[in-house]
């Protein structure tokens, strides 16, 4: 009989929370008192059956409760693993899943896409001069940079270390440039601002008729952006994949600029 008005508690508190759980949990208790006192049972005392409600109510009460803990706790854990913590950008786990997903948009509406792999220049050396926690702080105002520069609809994440990832939807060679050009301004204002001489590399594609994999976009971007660092570091370095060449931008991987 519990276990038969328990489920409806649960699946309210689950689903509609603690004020639905409780609510149910209440008509429960009611129903049940309403049948025991019509099934003329000859309780040894007129209380009994206000007791025994008192008891289920506390039973459904207390499950209840468990219930929004633990509904509570997964919802944490997993915005935890969607979120880098650091720096309250996505995780690499979350952004992969945004990009499948902004990847299949872009193939069914023949919309371009860009993707750029954003890595900073010797950060194991601010974390070996200055420390670990002056390393984090970097990263901290990295982030804050690049949430600055972006759009709406645009999504950023740290996929580990220092190094950061921007899908721009929509975006062509030309969108995606004007965008890494305001980021390139707030971030030399950022690191301007805390007197660090940091610089870092970029690789930015753009899919003009995506029919790419997430991962095989990752590792062009990730290949572009370790060209530049081949190439001394500092810079930019477009690429446009699929349509025709843009006017202006280079789609051979050449760096176009310092960051
Ligand atoms: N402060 C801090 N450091 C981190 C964190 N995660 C990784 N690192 C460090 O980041 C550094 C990454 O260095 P790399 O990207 O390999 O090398 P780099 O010095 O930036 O050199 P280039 O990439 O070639 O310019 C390593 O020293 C890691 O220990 C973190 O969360 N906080």
């Amino acid at each position: 009989m519990s276990l038969f008005y328990l489920g409806p508690v649960a699946l309210a508190t689950w689903y509609g929370g603690r004020r639905a759980g409780i609510g149910i949990a209440s008509i429960s208790c009611v129903l049940w008192y309403g049948t025991q006192l019509a099934s003329g049972f000859p309780y040894s005392h007129p209380l009994i059956p206000v007791w025994n409600a008192l008891i289920r109510f506390g039973f459904f009460f207390v499950t209840s409760s468990l219930l929004m803990a633990l509904r509570g706790s997964l919802v944490e854990q997993r915005h935890l693993a969607r979120t880098d913590v650091l720096t309250g950008l996505c995780s690499r786990r979350a952004f992969e899943d945004r990009l499948d997903h902004e990847l299949a948009m872009a193939q069914r509406r023949s919309t371009p896409l860009t993707l750029a792999y954003l890595d900073l220049d010797d950060f194991k050396a601010v974390n070996d001069s200055l420390g670990h926690a002056e390393g984090d702080r970097l990263l901290r105002t990295t982030g804050q940079a690049v949430k600055k520069a972006l759009r709406k609809t645009d999504i950023a994440a740290r996929l580990g270390g220092d190094e950061f990832a921007l899908l721009l939807p929509g975006s062509n060679g030309h969108g995606a440039q004007r965008i890494v050009e305001h980021l390139g301004r707030e971030l030399r204002e950022a690191f301007s601002a805390s007197a660090l001489e940091i610089t870092c590399s970029i690789g930015v594609v753009s899919f003009l008729e995506p029919g790419v994999s997430a991962t095989d976009a990752l590792a062009a971007a990730d290949a572009l952006m370790y060209e530049v660092k081949r190439q001394g570091k500092a810079a930019v370095a477009f690429r446009v994949v699929g349509g025709a060449p843009l006017q202006g931008l280079r789609d051979d991987g050449a760096s176009t600029g310092g960051a």
